[in-house]
């Protein structure tokens, strides 16, 4: 498989290409099978549907890897909290964790529960081209916790960095809990036939720098070093969105590094190339403009080169009304540019 050769640094043909939620509304074949499904929610918890859905950016944009449709807060979800995700609000808890006693409350093993999900990952991986790879994920320690503790998406997560600094020893024990589930859950996808796995930290621009090494990366570390240390062979990607200042910091055993669109790729390639492969980093907004794409797929491949050590992908997630024919262009462009 290209995507997961050039996961290792291997000599590929070309430089591979998917883009983060590259399955959703943008595409009229998604929101028909979202609208069969009813709601986001029984979407994903519906292993066929979600599996005709995880395929369908293969079939109509040809990127060089599916990833597994589902979300991060099923983990959430599956611990016993009540998720609901209202339009224009995105997801909402009405029972946030912020006590120890809280904390209590939790079903330690909800990878027991996502059964839904290892079902979709075999569908999928069955149908699949042999030359195509299939991403699992889940999200990373920090980015789970603040949906958790603030209850739904926040501009300022002032309740989460309150109790980091009012009562630490929640916090990490929060945190060690939501370790455990994901390093439980990624290794129950592996086992069902994913080929690679990304954790998403979205929001670990939220912390400064000390905090952010304590509570997010030393976590995500730790779950990329536990699986390594079991499936060599299956590449780990981190995704920390928006740390272009502390790139000085990054550490640990892991294969790909995920660029966010705000950290310049060639600081990224003078700070981490040497040690990991880049993936990234368009900005998504691009994609609204076949001259503003072009342009953007040109500097980075100028920094990056037609060269093992790059993946592309976009520097977050695809928007949801993208014409879908100008994210067809940019895989196309990103294949022909780099052929070798
Ligand atoms: C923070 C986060 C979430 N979910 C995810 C993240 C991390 C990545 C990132 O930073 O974007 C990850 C995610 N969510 C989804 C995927 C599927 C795979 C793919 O990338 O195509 C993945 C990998 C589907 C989804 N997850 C969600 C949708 C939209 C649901 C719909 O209306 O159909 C999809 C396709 C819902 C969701 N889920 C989440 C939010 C904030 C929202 C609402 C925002 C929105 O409406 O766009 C939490």
């Amino acid at each position: 498989m290209v995507f997961i050769d050039a996961c290792f640094r291997k000599k590929t043909p070309y430089t591979p290409i998917w883009m983060m939620r590259q399955a959703g509304r943008y595409l009229p074949e998604y929101m028909e099978v979202r609208n069969k499904a009813g709601n986001f929610l029984t979407l994903c918890k519906n292993p066929a549907m979600a599996a005709e859905v995880t395929l369908q950016p293969v079939e109509i944009l040809d990127v060089d890897a599916a990833i597994l449709f589902s979300d991060i807060l099923v983990i959430p979800l599956e611990m016993g909290m009540d998720l609901r995700f209202e339009k224009g609000e995105g997801p909402i808890f009405s029972d946030p964790i912020r006590t120890l006693e809280d904390l209590e409350r939790l079903y330690d093993y909800p990878e027991e529960r996502l059964t839904y999900v290892y079902d979709t990952i075999k569908i999928v991986r069955e149908k699949l081209p042999k030359d195509k790879a299939l991403i699992g994920f889940s999200g990373a320690p920090w980015t789970l916790a603040t949906y958790m503790v603030e209850g739904s998406g926040s501009k300022t997560y002032a309740t989460i960095k309150k109790l980091i600094y009012t009562d630490p020893e929640f916090m990490h024990a929060l945190m060690i809990k939501i370790t455990e589930a994901v390093k439980a859950y990624l290794v129950k996808q592996i086992e069902a036939g994913v080929n690679a796995v990304q954790v998403f930290d979205s929001w670990a621009s939220a912390l400064e720098k000390e905090k952010y090494f304590e509570f997010g990366w030393d976590y995500m570390v730790d779950i990329a070093e536990f699986l390594k240390e079991r499936y060599p062979h299956i590449p780990v990607i981190l995704f920390p969105k928006g740390i272009a200042g502390y790139l000085d910091g990054i550490y640990g055993k892991f294969d790909v590094f995920g660029v966010d669109w705000g950290t310049p790729i060639d600081l990224a390639k003078e700070k981490l190339g040497e040690k990991y492969v880049l993936q990234g980093n368009m900005e998504p907004t691009r994609l609204y403009s076949k001259e503003a794409t072009k342009e953007g797929v040109e500097k980075i491949i100028e920094v990056m080169g037609a060269k093992p050590g790059h993946i592309f992908n976009l520097g977050h997630g695809m928007l949801p009304d993208l014409p879908v024919e100008n994210a067809k262009y940019l895989v196309e462009l990103v294949h022909d540019l780099t052929r070798r």
